[in-house]
């Protein structure tokens, strides 16, 4: 199959989206980017997603591939003259795996909700998950990095990817909170890796502005107060 026409659907604060986003810079993949309005689902997201209808969808030569870590790994093994991104060793893969299940099953939930905790005791009950995550993952950090700024050790792969695209949303908690979550006296290895992780050229256009994403969340946590259902 000739490897053009690439569209990606998606939304600029999606954290699954700019999954997407960063493999297909790693490979420097071209595409068009298809932005999905906020509260509104195109008939093509409709088409391309109907059991989800979530964002991203990834489109190649018009067949949709759903969920964002099943396109980080299509992409790997489409393009796969450009850089790795799953790791080559078995064992080092199924590690990456885990951990990225890790992130979207346990971690994220509880980052997702701090910034919608109210008052003093529901942010730092909201906080504990989250801060115990990061711990969980600093360990993972030294053990699985090999001394090299990534997760994949000198390159960003799998792992990097999946867990980095939260590093937006980390920063508007902190600025939400006042609490320095990844910060050097507690998660020394973290802090390190997520300034080499934003500096990468595949990631630094695709890594939201704090404030502009921080008004992003505002709103939704609005539209969610004013219709709770
Ligand atoms: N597990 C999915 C999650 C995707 C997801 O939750 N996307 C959000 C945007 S960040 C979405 O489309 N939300 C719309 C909705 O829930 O209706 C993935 O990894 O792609």
């Amino acid at each position: 199959m000739a490897k053009g026409e690439v569209k990606l659907l998606g939304s600029w604060p999606s954290p699954y989206v700019m999954r997407a986003r960063i493999a297909l810079n790693l490979k420097s993949v071209e595409y068009e980017f298809l932005e999905e309005k906020l509260g509104v689902k195109s008939e093509l997201l409709l088409k391309s997603n109907p059991v989800h209808k979530k964002i991203p969808v990834l489109l190649h030569h018009s067949k949709p591939i759903c969920e964002s870590l099943v396109i980080v790994q299509y992409i790997d093994e489409v393009w796969s003259s450009g850089p790795a991104i799953l790791p080559s060793d078995p064992y080092d893969r199924a590690v990456a795996r885990f951990w990225a299940s890790y992130v979207d099953e346990k971690f994220f939930p509880a980052l997702r909700a701090l910034p919608m905790a109210q008052g003093k005791e529901a942010m730092e009950a909201a906080m504990h998950p989250v801060k115990e995550g990061l711990a969980l993952l600093e360990d993972a950090y030294a053990n699985h990095s090999k001394g090299g700024p990534f997760f994949g050790g000198g390159q960003i792969s799998y792992l990097d990817v999946a867990f980095g695209c939260f590093l937006g949303v980390i920063r508007v908690s902190e600025k939400v909170t006042g609490v320095a979550l990844i910060n050097e006296h507690t998660t020394p290895g973290l802090a390190g890796w997520a300034e080499e992780f934003c500096a990468h050229p595949a990631v630094e256009d695709v890594m939201p502005d704090t404030d502009k994403l921080t008004e992003f969340i505002n709103r939704i946590i609005k539209m969610k107060s004013q219709s709770p259902n």
